[in-house]
């Protein structure tokens, strides 16, 4: 049998149709494999695989294994409020959700360094996201959302006074994980315009951000400056949306506005971006939000105002060239 044959003949049948080219020279196997819609840890079992069942034929001393894989299509968008509190995590776990209940691979990366919630949100049995080498493997919840956070990289309870230059690598090593199929990267940033921010448009280019508010005018013009913040680095504002307007009382039915109503939307026309929905101020949504329920996961009336503004995002995602 020739060496090529030897090879060949070595590679498990279930990965040989993965193969594209053998060759061998001077005792050196190369394997060309098609590793293209894998995720970043299938491939690399693959590439151990075929070094382990190549590396048994006899006069074969070293095998060189090149992977072809193909650069998943992922865009990164990023959530952002002005101040803090306004709801920007609550409403970026139910966009997640609701995206990936519309069919959608969608990673969370919750960057919110000063109050970091995606945890509680999206996977309160909390799990710990493995890591590979320098890579880290994100966490599923079970949502069918993959989730990373800076809650998850530290100590519980533990006071999260980190430095500039420590946000930055932390954030690079959750935007540089290995989220495998994920087309949708939400990013839950935090309130106002610091080093994360920063760190994020220049490195990481999201291909739009949503800006959440509460309709009171202080929260407005926070929401303004976090605007400004995108625009003047060339970040599409793929819209406003106004959390907490209008509470309808369970006990009455009345409906009341706490903080005011129609403030986002107003701002929204005026600043000439696009309204991209309004979340009721809800008990439910409170209640569901902090037991790990988000209620976008579920057809009820409290998770309808997510899945429209979702739909809108994934409207919006799918107008950007490719
Ligand atoms: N539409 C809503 N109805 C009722 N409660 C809400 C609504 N949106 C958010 N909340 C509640 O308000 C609180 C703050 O929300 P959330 O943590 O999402 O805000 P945030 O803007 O991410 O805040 P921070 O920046 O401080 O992390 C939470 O307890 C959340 O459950």
């Amino acid at each position: 049998m020739s060496s090529v044959a030897s090879v060949e003949a070595a590679i498990p049948a279930e990965l040989s149709g993965l193969v594209r080219s053998v060759r061998v020279a001077d005792g050196v196997a190369t394997i060309v494999a098609d590793a293209s819609g894998l995720g970043r840890s299938a491939a690399t079992q693959l590439q151990k695989e075929l070094e382990q069942a190549v590396a048994k034929v006899p006069g074969i001393a070293e095998v060189r294994v090149a992977l072809m894989v193909d650069k998943p299509k992922r865009r990164i968008v990023a959530v952002g409020s002005g101040k803090g509190g306004v709801g920007k995590s609550t409403l970026t776990a139910n966009l997640a959700v609701a995206l990936a209940r519309m069919g959608r691979k969608v990673g969370v990366v919750d960057a919110d360094i000063y109050g970091p919630s995606q945890v509680m949100l999206l996977d309160p049995a909390r799990g710990r996201p493995r890591a590979e080498g320098n890579t880290l493997i994100p966490v599923e919840s079970e949502f069918g959302v993959k989730l990373l956070s800076m809650a998850q990289l530290v100590e519980p309870g533990k006071a999260i006074a980190w430095r500039g230059p420590m946000v930055g690598q932390a954030l690079t090593q959750m935007m540089e994980a290995d989220w495998g199929e994920a087309d949708t990267l939400l990013v839950d940033l935090p309130p106002g315009t610091g080093d994360v921010q920063l760190t994020m448009l220049q490195k990481f280019k999201p291909a739009g951000a949503v800006i959440v508010t509460t309709p009171q005018d202080l929260a407005l013009i926070d929401a303004t400056r976090a605007i400004d913040l995108f625009a003047q680095s060339n970040i599409p504002v793929v819209g406003i949306v106004e959390n907490m307007a209008g509470y309808v009382c369970p006990h009455c039915g009345e409906s009341s506005d706490p903080f005011g109503a129609g403030g986002g939307e107003g701002a929204a026309v005026s600043l000439g971006y696009p309204f991209l929905g309004r979340v009721p101020l809800a008990m439910g949504i409170r209640v569901a939000s902090d037991t790990g329920q988000p209620p976008a996961a579920n057809d009820g009336a409290d998770g309808a105002a997510f899945t429209a503004i979702a739909a809108r995002l994934a409207e919006w995602l799918d107008k950007q060239p490719a």
